[in-house]
């Protein structure tokens, strides 16, 4: 089976992820896309971080009911900051007959260069990337560019409105935002 990962702080999800997940899950030779929860990015501060707890629930609230995504909390047990080429090696290793590849939008492609060992994540994993607004990129590598409708949404919008009190309706789904107001996420 082959099984996108798709990395990603999701602080919070929003539905703008679950759009990209789908699309790949649905689109792609893809068979299954897991969202794999980073309790922290080496390259984010991590102040303004919900615990990893709440965010993989989110997570998993956000996918219910959908068979072809699933949240998935393997960094939880591995070092911090959550270096992506690690988590592939132990992913590779434990499931030793699955295929893996790597989803993630135009800005985190951006910035590969500065990952741990990205030269080798290129080259041994397919890499999906789905176009963000303001992030153009040139295809290198020989990534896969998802034709996509562009989405603008994002979880730092999210958290800020949530601070200022509007609606974060249909920019997460119903349940999400349902449980992140009535714990007071975001505040
Ligand atoms: N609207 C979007 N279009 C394309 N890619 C996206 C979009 N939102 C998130 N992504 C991608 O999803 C992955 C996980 O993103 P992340 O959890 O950091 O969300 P974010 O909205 O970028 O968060 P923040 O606003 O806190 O930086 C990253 O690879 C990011 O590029
Ligand atoms: O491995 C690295 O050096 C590395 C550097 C920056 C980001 N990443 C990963 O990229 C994913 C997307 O991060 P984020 O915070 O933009 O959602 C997340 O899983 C990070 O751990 C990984």
């Amino acid at each position: 089976m082959k099984i996108g990962l798709y990395f990603g702080s999701f602080n919070p999800i929003h539905t703008g992820h679950l759009i990209i997940a789908n699309h790949v899950a649905y689109n792609t030779d893809l068979d299954k896309v897991w969202l794999v929860v980073s309790p922290h990015n080496p390259l984010k501060s991590s102040s303004s971080l919900l615990n990893e707890h709440h965010r993989f629930h989110l997570v998993e609230l956000a996918v219910e009911g959908e068979s072809r995504l699933r949240a998935s909390n393997i960094e939880f047990s591995l070092p911090r900051p959550s270096y992506t080429v690690d988590t592939l090696a132990y992913l590779s290793e434990k499931f030793p007959t699955q295929e893996f590849a790597i989803i993630m939008g135009s800005d985190s492609f951006q910035n590969i260069s500065r990952w741990k060992n990205y030269m080798h994540i290129v080259q041994h994993y397919p890499i999906y990337v789905y176009r963000r607004p303001g992030h153009e990129i040139e295809p290198m590598y020989g990534v896969k560019i998802l034709d996509a409708p562009l989405l603008d949404i994002s979880s730092t919008v999210i958290r800020q409105h949530v601070k200022d009190g509007k609606s974060i309706k249909y920019l997460v789904p119903d349940n999400v935002q349902q449980y992140i107001l009535e714990n007071g996420y975001y505040r």
